[in-house]
């Protein structure tokens, strides 16, 4: 039983677990949730149990606490950072090839390393010398949404994965069937099947299925493990590999890569730099940085086709402060608050990782908080929705307005969303850069484009009820809207300031 399970954990003083369900209820619960939203769940056991201070710890042989509120997430993983920085194991990961990645790494000298590479490259100063590419990819977003607005998905992934391509190697994507993109959405299409949240709870939890056959209904992923390791080498090695010749033969753009080789070179027998780090730093922020960001915008056009009135407002703003002859940029971004706030409010309405990514954290030594005794080597999890839909801070948090991230005279507050890039030390790295794409992508499609609700054949609106899928990380299912560009000079001001 989970008292006895729990009986073993060393706990000298005999403290309080927090409160939590039972290793039965907790496992009839688990089998019976909607595995798209695991953080309903989670929100409904701190509803039940939680009430002493936003904790619900359970005991399933795996440890697990979850916190559903900002506060004592900062308490614990920013305050107490020195004890909560880790992460769980996550052998499936390992097993797909994953090992090597950031944000499963565990809190020692290699993670220490990685951030170090990420602090140089995406730090908030340095994120500022990658707004030119990301201005760019922008304007070819336009440019593909105005000649296929149907595939708007395709290109806002497009635009996500060519500026990090471009950020990290230098590299420019083909239009279409990039072979380097093919290769690295390969990968972490099936990185997301092995990641999903339900996964790294379920094999956590029983580690046991690990060793079944693979051809057991639901463990089909297993199968994929080999060809993952293949696809995940190649993403290590063929754009490093591009990088590495633009810089032989005088090609190279500027980048993450080229920057850390020419590093390598200067700083000879050091052993600070190598390769081989250098393509995992680099591979990591690939992977972590691609789907989130574009499924974010994907959220953005679903709040947009929805929410017509609130285009309107921001198309207005854009319409005063840029005009209509030219598309906005990043000069254009403090004289923009109601675009600000409709930002903030796509990152609060809709949130690609719920629980922090796939990437709980775990503690490395054991604790106490508020009489409760946390034991080391939990998983610590943090339900971001939770916090983004707290009433008490978001009146009407399931409704999409703007204007709540806003003061009297436009000024906006200081609520700036931070907390969906997670807390302490794994906190996202790749925050500036993430938040500075989003916002180009944002502007810029208000600014060029009207998006509304398909119609049928009789002329009808056709109604969307909001539907997500869930892998490495929540995506909107497909739904249909319709994009029209705002100017007929459109083509000209996205081509002309390239
Ligand atoms: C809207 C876009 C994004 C969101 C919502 C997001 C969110 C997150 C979250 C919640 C975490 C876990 C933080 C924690 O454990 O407390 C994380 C980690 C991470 N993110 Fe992001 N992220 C985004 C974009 C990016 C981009 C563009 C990059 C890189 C270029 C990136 C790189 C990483 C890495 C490497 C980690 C692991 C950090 C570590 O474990 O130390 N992310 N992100």
């Amino acid at each position: 039983s989970a008292s006895r399970r729990q009986s073993i954990v060393r706990n000298p003083d005999r403290l309080t677990f927090p409160p939590g369900p039972s290793f039965w209820r907790a496992v009839k619960s688990l089998i019976k949730m909607d595995p798209s939203q695991p953080w309903l769940l989670f929100m409904e056991w701190n509803k039940r149990y939680g009430i002493t201070g936003h904790l619900t710890y359970v005991d399933l042989g795996q440890r697990l606490l979850v916190i559903d509120s900002e506060h004592v997430a900062r308490e614990l993983l920013e305050r107490r950072s020195a004890k909560y920085s880790s992460r769980p194991e996550s052998p499936t990961m390992s097993l797909y090839g994953w090992g090597f990645t950031t944000a499963l790494l565990h809190y020692n000298e290699k993670w220490r390393r990685h951030r170090r590479f990420y602090q140089h490259g995406f730090r908030p100063e340095a994120a500022l010398n990658w707004h030119p590419v990301q201005l760019q990819s922008a304007h070819t977003l336009v440019l593909n949404l105005l000649s296929n607005p149907g595939q708007a998905v395709d290109h806002v992934t497009t635009f996500t994965a060519s500026t990090i391509m471009a950020v990290t190697y230098g590299y420019t994507t083909l239009p279409h069937d990039d072979p380097l993109l093919n290769i690295i959405n390969r990968a972490i299409a099936i990185f997301g099947q092995s990641t999903s949240i339900l996964n790294i709870i379920l094999f956590s939890t029983f580690p046991f299925l690990q060793y079944l056959p693979t051809w057991l209904p639901g463990l089909s992923f297993y199968r994929d493990a080999p060809i993952s390791r293949g696809l995940v080498r190649k993403m290590l090695d063929a754009p490093f590999e591009f990088a590495k010749k633009s810089m032989a033969d005088g090609s190279a753009q500027p980048s993450l890569v080229s920057e850390f080789l020419a590093r390598m070179r200067e700083d000879e027998g050091n052993g600070s730099f190598d390769e081989e780090i250098i393509k995992e730093v680099a591979a990591s922020g690939l992977s972590a940085g691609i789907e989130t960001t574009s499924s974010s915008l994907v959220g953005f056009l679903l709040a947009m086709t929805l929410h017509p009135w609130v285009q309107e407002r921001a198309q207005a703003e854009i319409d005063a402060v840029v005009g209509s002859g030219r598309l906005p940029n990043f000069d254009d971004r403090a004289s923009l608050p109601y675009v600000e706030a409709v930002l903030r409010e796509t990152l609060r309405w809709f949130q690609t990782s719920p629980t922090g990514k796939c990437a709980p954290h775990a503690n490395t030594e054991d604790d106490v908080y508020n009489g409760f005794f946390i034991p080391k080597q939990t998983i610590i999890m943090v339900n971001i929705w939770a916090i983004a839909h707290d009433e008490s801070k978001y009146r009407d948090p399931h409704t999409f307005n703007p204007s709540r991230f806003l003061m009297q005279k436009e000024k906006l507050n200081d609520d700036n969303m931070q907390y969906i890039f997670g807390f302490g030390r794994r906190i996202c790295p790749g925050r500036h850069l993430a938040e500075a794409s989003m916002w180009i992508a944002v502007a810029s499609i208000l600014a060029a484009f009207q998006i509304r609700k398909a119609k049928n054949e009789r002329g009808e609106d056709i109604e969307i009820i909001p539907r997500f899928t869930i892998g490495q990380v929540i995506r909107p299912a497909p739904f249909l809207c319709e994009i029209t560009p705002r100017s007929v000079e459109l083509e000209k001001m996205a081509r002309t300031e390239g």
